[in-house]
């Protein structure tokens, strides 16, 4: 195996990731010189600007196509538009009601889609995501989308990711005062049918199941001055074991919602449909 350390930026000590992309393209190396990325050339993962949007690629399924963040066109901007405003679950769950605009730290960011939902009704919101990959992967697509006409000055003012290596229990809450904590960590899928969906696959092979996810239901809770909300596929536990204030269910997913100052315990659970 062929392996050059391409930055010495692993400053933070955390386990360095292999990717295969084109070591020749400067803007690349720009993109990915903020995270702890080396190149191998045997890596079953690639990253590759294609038509300006970076792209993430599984080398041995080209058919499932590039990952890329897009904020401006395709799935996330049409729900933006036409997707049901204030009234959407992830509305309710975050409290997002009667002009209530808080402030929401989106701890498991992804690609940043349910971020951008609630960016996109109002609410100022940071992401943290620990995946060098993914975390490039967004910020990309932010890039974009700060330089997008449409949305751009909203974007820049809204939806900010924090510095790689920022971790929810480093958040200081007087520098950084939090309302609603969001969490969505992986968890094991069900389904491994080839309806699951292109980015979904990629996911599972990239990041695989957050198995210290409950470790975050505490801190979150500690940092939030509202609520916490946690996004759940229906099947599964309750994060940390620890019962939610209420719930709202969806197709295939729920968010249990742990309220501040309301007590959590079974008793006192709610269910909204
Ligand atoms: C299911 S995805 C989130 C999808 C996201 N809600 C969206 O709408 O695109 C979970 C992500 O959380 C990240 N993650 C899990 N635990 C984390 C942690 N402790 N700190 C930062 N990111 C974490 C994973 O790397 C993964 O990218």
């Amino acid at each position: 195996m062929r392996l050059t350390l391409l930055y010495p930026r692993n400053h933070l000590n955390a386990p360095v990731t292999t990717v295969y992309f084109d070591q020749n393209q400067p803007q690349l190396g720009e993109l990915l010189a903020p995270y702890p990325l080396l190149f191998d050339a045997d890596a079953p993962f690639e990253m590759k600007l294609i038509d300006g949007k970076l792209n993430l690629l599984k080398r041995d399924e080209p058919k499932l196509g590039g990952v890329h963040v897009d904020f401006t066109s395709g799935a996330v901007a049409h729900r933006r538009k036409y997707g049901g405003g204030r009234g959407q679950e992830i509305a309710k769950a975050a409290g997002l009601k009667q002009g209530a605009c808080p402030t929401i730290l989106d701890s498991t960011a992804g690609l940043g889609r349910d971020a951008f939902v609630l960016a996109s009704l109002g609410c100022r919101v940071w992401l943290i995501e620990r995946h060098p990959m993914v975390a490039t992967l967004l910020a990309d697509g932010l890039n974009r989308a700060y330089a997008d006409e449409e949305i751009g000055i909203w974007m820049q003012q809204r939806m900010q990711l924090l510095p790689w290596g920022t971790k929810l229990t480093n958040i200081n809450p007087q520098q950084l005062p939090i309302d609603v904590v969001y969490l969505d960590p992986m968890y094991p899928h069900r389904d491994n049918s080839a309806q699951v969906k292109k980015e979904m696959r990629v996911f599972q092979h990239l990041v695989g199941a957050d198995g210290d996810a409950a470790q975050l239901l505490q801190p979150a809770l500690t940092l939030a001055s509202k609520r916490v909300v946690v996004k759940r596929p229906d099947y599964a536990e309750n994060l940390d074991n620890t019962p939610p204030t209420l719930v709202i269910a969806m197709k295939k997913n729920r968010f249990d919602v742990y309220v501040k100052a309301a007590r959590p315990n079974e008793a006192n659970s709610r269910l909204v449909k």
